[in-house]
């Protein structure tokens, strides 16, 4: 196994699970947002500003172009890394993908008091994530090796499951290479 990456809409648990997943694993710990960030040295907001949505995407398909390249990391990619066909084909050949799928009223409460996601900043949230879920549900699907519903399981207990999910997943990097 090269990499496991970690898809899912904004409030899954991509970042806070990736990082105590990669800690228990001893490997690296990259957030596609994070990393965004550090190269261009502004915020999503301001890049959503400036750039719109469009700008941010072209930002966000070269950062998991480099950042897949690497082996032996968990990676947790943006809640809108699988709109492009291409951003799917990359992260399926690159490791074991996890969809951490999670109900609209969860994100709904775990993104409450965010300020930092510009797609939730205007107009009715809840509605804003059911239409995003209803998008993007089918693509998660279709680019996840492994889909597993976060339920109220603390962070802790979903990493445990996505350790147990790759030891039973049977692929790596061969596997990766035939498709
Ligand atoms: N399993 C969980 N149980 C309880 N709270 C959680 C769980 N997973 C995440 N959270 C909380 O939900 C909030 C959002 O989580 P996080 O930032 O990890 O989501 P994300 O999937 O990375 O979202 P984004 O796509 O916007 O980056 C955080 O405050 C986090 O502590
Ligand atoms: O769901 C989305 O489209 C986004 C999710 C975040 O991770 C960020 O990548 C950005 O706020 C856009
Ligand atoms: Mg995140």
């Amino acid at each position: 196994m090269r990499n496991i990456i970690l898809i899912g809409p904004m409030g899954a648990g991509k970042t806070t699970i990736g990082r105590i997943l990669a800690n228990r694993l001893d490997w690296q710990f990259h957030d596609s947002d994070r990393e965004i960030e550090k190269r261009t040295g502004a915020s999503i907001p301001l890049i959503f500003d400036i750039e719109g949505e469009a700008g941010f995407r072209e930002r966000e398909h070269d950062m998991l172009a480099s950042l897949t390249a690497g082996q032996g990391m968990v990676l947790a990619s943006g809640g809108g890394a699988v709109l492009r066909a291409d951003n799917r084909e990359l992260l399926r050949k690159n490791g074991l993908v996890v969809y951490l799928y999670t109900s609209v009223e969860r994100q709904f409460e775990r993104t409450q008091h965010d300020t930092q996601r510009p797609l939730l900043q205007n107009g009715d949230r809840k509605a804003t994530l059911r239409r995003l879920m209803d998008e993007r549900d089918p693509l998660y699907r279709e680019t996840a090796h492994v889909v597993l519903e976060t339920g109220g399981q603390t962070p802790r207990a979903m990493a445990d499951r996505i350790l147990a999910a790759s030891r039973q997943s049977g692929l790596d990097a061969d596997d990766n290479q035939t498709g």
